[in-house]
Order: C-alpha cells, then structure tokens, then sequence
C-alpha cells in the first residue's frame, strides 16, 4: 500500500512572539507529518504552544525559522486555496445572525452564488445533525448545538482539512461525550484530516490515530504516539486496557514535559 500524501509537513518549525518586555518562544524545532485522513491530537499544559501551531497552519501567524507545508503548499497559499476549515474553542457565532447566515458568512466572503451557498449551509447542518434549525439564532440553541453549528460553518466550504482548537472545552461531560461520538463519525464518513487541540488525555486517546504530546516554555513536542486502536470506536472502548495503557503513556509524556521545567 503506497503511504497517504502528506497533509501537514513540519520541519524544525520555530516560532518566537516578539513581546513587549521578551520574546516568546512558542514553538521550538516541531517535526511533524500529518498525512491524509488522519485524526492528530495536540495535547499539553496551557502556554505550550498548541494554538501557535494551528494558527500557523491556517497563516495567522507566520513561522520564525524552519519549514512547513499545508497540502505541499506554503501556508499562504494553502489559505487562499481554501485548504481547510477552522474551529474555535468558543462557538464564535454571531448573536445578530440565524444559524443558517452565521454558516453562509465565510461563503458570502469568499464568493459563493446563493444557490451554491443554500447547498453546501443544508449539507453541512446535516452531516451535524441540526438540520431544521437554520432560522434560528444561536441563543436559541444548547452550548453543545452551538459548537455543532460552527463545525457546520467550518465544513460548509468542504476542506479535506479540519484545524479545531479545543471546541469541546466549555461543555458538560456528557455533551463532550456525545459530541465526541459524532465527531469520529463524521470523520469517518468524510475521510477529513482532522488537527484537534486539547486539555483531556481521554479525548486525545478517544478520537486520535496519532497523539502529539507537548510541554511548554519553550513549546516542544515531547512525544508522537501512534494509537493502536481501531478505527470504529464505541464509547466503552475507554475501559480496555488498551486504551488505559496509551492514556498512561500520554501521561508519562505530559509529566516528562513538566520535570523538564525545574
Ligand atoms: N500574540 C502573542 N504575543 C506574545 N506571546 C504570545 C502571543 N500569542 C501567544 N503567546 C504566548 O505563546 C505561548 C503559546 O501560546 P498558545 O496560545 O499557542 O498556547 P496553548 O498551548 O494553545 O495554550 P492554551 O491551552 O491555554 O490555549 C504562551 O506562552 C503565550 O502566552
């Protein structure tokens, strides 16, 4: 079997803020290869870089030194080739707006037709379950349909690639958990490459084929695991051992990440 295209390629990824009082080092010689249809996790205490990586990616920030392509383009180019979709970790949607015209606004910008835009707003409302609440406003929706309909918004112009910066962090553990679910099942019928940051180790082991463990000051990638489950994952697959010994093993990374600190 050939190996699936690269989708992510990082090489000795550096990236420095240069803040008022010092520069931050946010990035530090990341090496990562993220390759068609893969569901990668980004995991690791606050500060240590995570969104940094996903805003470079999307080319809302541009890398100090080293190399990374999007698609095998440069991140610029990849953003106006519409390369992927973007997630927020608030639902960011506009209070002002229905759900079906928070969807249509990145379509309005980029210059879809209103035909076009009607099609892509009902199959993206479908794939995440709110079809028959495009007229309504977001207040009028649960945290957890809320953060649906950004991913709607974030899969209406149909990218292979998906960036979600923890978009399930605010929500009970029961929504999370349903949201979880619905989110590997979409993965598999649309055969996206997912990037998805996270605080929970139980998440990342859940919806991942590939968990990137990072610590901070300055944010390194301290481990890459490759996970040995299956692709079809009922909830209660968290209970095998399996899935305990790869949760222990982010552990180790994470605690690894921190005594590096002293
Ligand atoms: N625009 C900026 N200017 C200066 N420093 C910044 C800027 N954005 C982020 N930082 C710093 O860079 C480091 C990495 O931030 P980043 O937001 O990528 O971390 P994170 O891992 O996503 O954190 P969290 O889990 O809290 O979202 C932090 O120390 C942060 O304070």
């Amino acid at each position: 079997m050939t190996q699936a295209a690269s989708v992510v390629s990082a090489k000795d990824l550096c990236l420095t803020y240069q803040a008022d009082d010092a520069p931050v080092q946010a990035l530090t010689n990341v090496n990562l290869d993220v390759r068609k249809g893969d569901f990668v996790s980004f995991i690791g205490p606050s500060g240590c870089g995570k969104t940094t990586f996903l805003r470079v990616i999307a080319d809302l920030e541009k890398k100090t030194s080293g190399e990374i392509t999007v698609n095998g383009m440069t991140p610029e180019e990849a953003r106006k080739a519409r390369a992927y979709g973007y997630v927020f970790q608030a639902p960011a949607l506009y209070p002002w707006r229905t759900i079906e015209k928070n969807i249509a606004l990145p379509l309005e910008i980029m210059g879809y037709s209103s035909v076009d835009q009607k099609k892509r707003i009902a199959g993206a409302l479908d794939l995440v379950n709110l079809s028959g609440f495009e007229k309504k406003f977001p207040w009028q929706l649960s945290g957890g349909m809320q953060q649906r309909a950004s991913i709607a918004r974030a899969l209406a112009f149909d990218a292979d690639l998906l960036l979600m910066d923890e978009p399930f962090g605010a929500l009970d553990e029961i929504v999370r958990d349903h949201l979880n679910e619905e989110l590997l099942k979409l993965w598999a019928r649309t055969n996206k490459t997912i990037c998805f940051v996270t605080h929970s180790i139980p998440e990342a082991v859940y919806l991942s084929t590939k968990i990137v463990v990072m610590s901070p000051r300055p944010g390194r990638v301290t481990d890459i695991i490759d996970s040995t489950l299956p692709r079809e994952r009922p909830l209660d697959i968290r209970e095998t051992p399996e899935f305990l010994e790869i949760a222990h093993r982010v552990r180790d990374g994470l605690r690894a990440g921190h005594s590096y600190e002293h």
